[in-house]
Order: C-alpha cells, then sequence, then structure tokens
C-alpha cells in the first residue's frame, strides 16, 4: 500500500479557518497535487466575501463567511487549519473551541503561536500541529517546519507529512525552533523576491528593458538555485567559480560587502524570528 493510500488523505475533509495567501497557497497546492479534491475543501473567513467568491470561482472549492453557518464545516472536518494573522487568532480560536471533538487534527500556520498557547485555547487533549510553510507551496515548492503537541497520532503525523510533502519539503523540528525556521523559510521568499527587485531596477538603471531584466534576472535566480540543489556543490564554492580574480564578480562582491550586504541579511533574517517571538509572547501574554 502506497504512503498516500496509507495516510487516508483523500478521503478526509479539511477545513481552511482563515482563507488568506497562506490558506489560498497550500489549498492550491494540495489540489494541484491532486491529493485533495476541491470538493473535500472548505474555506472560511471573517467578511471577505468577495475573495471567498474567487476562491470558490477559482479552484471550486466550498466556502463559507463566519456566523452559525460555518459551524457544519468546522465540525465535519478532519483536519482544521487555522490560518488567520496572529492579531486576530486568540479570539478566532476560542470562537471555535466549543465546536472540536478530540480526534480532530488542527494545524497552525501562524508565526509565533506556540503549542501552549494553541491548548489554552482549545484544550490541552486536541492533537495539534504547530507549521511554518511559505507561499511556495502554491506550486509545490514550499518548505514547511513542523512541530507536533503529545497528543498527535503516528496516523495524524503520517497525513500531516503526506500534506506537505505534496507542496514541497518538510522538516520536523523541536518547536523550540519553530521561530528560526520562521526567519529562514517563512518569511524566506520575501528575500529573495527583495532581492529580484533591487536587481530588476538595476538592470533597469543599466539600460536594459522590463522584460529582458525580469527574463534575465528570474532566469539567473532559478539558475542559482538549481545548481546548488543539483550539482550539490556549496553555495560558496559555486560562488567562487562565477568570481574570476580582479574580474567583475568581485568588483560587484566587493562593493556589496562594503555596503554590508552580508550581515544585513544575516541581521534581518534573526530580526524576522525575534519578531516571531514577540508575536507568540503578544498573544501568549492576551490570553494569560
Ligand atoms: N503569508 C505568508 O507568507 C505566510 C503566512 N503565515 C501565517 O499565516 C497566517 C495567515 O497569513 P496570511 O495568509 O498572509 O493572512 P491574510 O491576511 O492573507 O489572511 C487572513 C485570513 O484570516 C481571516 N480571518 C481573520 N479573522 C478571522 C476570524 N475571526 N474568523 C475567520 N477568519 C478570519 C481573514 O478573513 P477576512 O479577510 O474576511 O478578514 C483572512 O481570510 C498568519 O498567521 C501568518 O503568520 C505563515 C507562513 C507564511
Ligand atoms: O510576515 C509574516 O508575519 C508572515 C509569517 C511568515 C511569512 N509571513
Amino acid at each position: 500500500m502506497s504512503i498516500l493510500t496509507e495516510s487516508g488523505i483523500g478521503s478526509m475533509h479539511i477545513c481552511f479557518y482563515g482563507a488568506g495567501s497562506m490558506a489560498e497557497a497550500i489549498a492550491r497546492g494540495l489540489i494541484g497535487e491532486e491529493l485533495v479534491a476541491p470538493g473535500k475543501i472548505s474555506m472560511l473567513n471573517r467578511s471577505n466575501a468577495e475573495r471567498l467568491g474567487e476562491l470558490h470561482e477559482r479552484y471550486g472549492v466550498q466556502t463559507v463567511l463566519q456566523g452559525s453557518t460555518n459551524d457544519a464545516y468546522l465540525k465535519g472536518a478532519d483536519i482544521i487549519f487555522l490560518a488567520m494573522k496572529p492579531k486576530d487568532a486568540a479570539e478566532a480560536i476560542s470562537a471555535i473551541a466549543p465546536l472540536l471533538s478530540p480526534n480532530q487534527l488542527i494545524v497552525s500556520v501562524i508565526a509565533g503561536l506556540s503549542i501552549s498557547s494553541l491548548e489554552k485555547l482549545l484544550g490541552s487533549s486536541q492533537p495539534i500541529v504547530r507549521t511554518m510553510p511559505n507561499t511556495s507551496s502554491t506550486i509545490g515548492l514550499g518548505a514547511t517546519g513542523i512541530s507536533y503537541s503529545d497528543h498527535v497520532t503516528p496516523q495524524q503525523r503520517l497525513v500531516t507529512e503526506v500534506m506537505f510533502q505534496s507542496i514541497g519539503l518538510n522538516a520536523v523540528v523541536e518547536e523550540a525552533l519553530q521561530d528560526s525556521v520562521v526567519g529562514v523559510s517563512g518569511s524566506g521568499p520575501a528575500y529573495i523576491y527583495f532581492v529580484m527587485e533591487a536587481m530588476m531596477k538595476a538592470a533597469a538603471e543599466l539600460g536594459l528593458d522590463d522584460k529582458t531584466a525580469k527574463d534575465l534576472v528570474v532566469q539567473t535566480v532559478l539558475g542559482a538555485a538549481q545548481m546548488v540543489k543539483q550539482t550539490g556543490e556549496s553555495p560558496e564554492e559555486l560562488r567562487r567559480k562565477v568570481t574570476s580574480p580582479n574580474g567583475t564578480t568581485q568588483a560587484a562582491i566587493e562593493k556589496m560587502t562594503e555596503l554590508g550586504l552580508p550581515e544585513a541579511i544575516v541581521k534581518g533574517m534573526k530580526r524576522s524570528s525575534e519578531r516571531a517571538a514577540e508575536i507568540g509572547a503578544d498573544i501568549e501574554r492576551s490570553i494569560g
């Protein structure tokens, strides 16, 4: 029996409580990889009916606004993704606690929110998975950190790992490291987009038209990531091969180093991780 069949994921109902960017990325990935049929996915949000309409049109998922009618979707789900912003989390999560049964798996994607805070909000016997995915899950190239509460069964672990593997790469990490995962891969795509924005701006300033600038930058980033993956060589080694003594790359790297780029990246990533911890602590304080 394949691991997919063994997990039973194909027959499960999945409810996304919070229907924003991250929920869409995961739902689209699960549907695109044909792991779950759209009819078995429901997506709920608070007030944005237009957004729900778009999701229904785009993917064929069931959608419903927050209110008494969403109870049935929440109660009937085998897996509930918590996917609202951290500032909305405590209120939204405590509102659904009375509806849940202990065999429903809760998967949180909320940055900073600890399993112990989730247990306070939901009840301590609920099986909970704390994850930190990223938006590249949309195209099956996500990177997700996963941590389990003590109540998650081996079967539920299998389902979780099958789901996240289908939309990218998984790393099961100690919960204490989840804020680090935020700094590395949760926020990570934005760092690369930021670099790409700067590269495209520079390309335009160097005289290239927008399309050529974009095409060259995108292919360069794609090629560099694939080189690291496929050759097994380290980024440092690959960089050395691009850098001729006293050539153009050396001149660029020297200028970027002089302007503090490596330090800025390290400090920025640490700040993201620190911010995740602050967000978690704020929620913890608010629920006492
Ligand atoms: N975006 C990213 O790259 C990543 C995000 N995350 C985490 O994912 C979570 C969601 O982020 P993101 O998708 O960007 O956020 P969005 O703002 O795009 O989406 C949040 C969603 O939550 C809904 N919501 C808010 N309050 C409630 C409520 N009380 N009941 C039901 N639905 C509610 C909103 O509905 P409405 O619009 O109607 O108010 C909206 O659909 C965050 O906690 C973030 O930390 C994790 C990894 C990466
Ligand atoms: O910016 C944020 O807070 C979320 C968490 C990780 C990526 N985006």
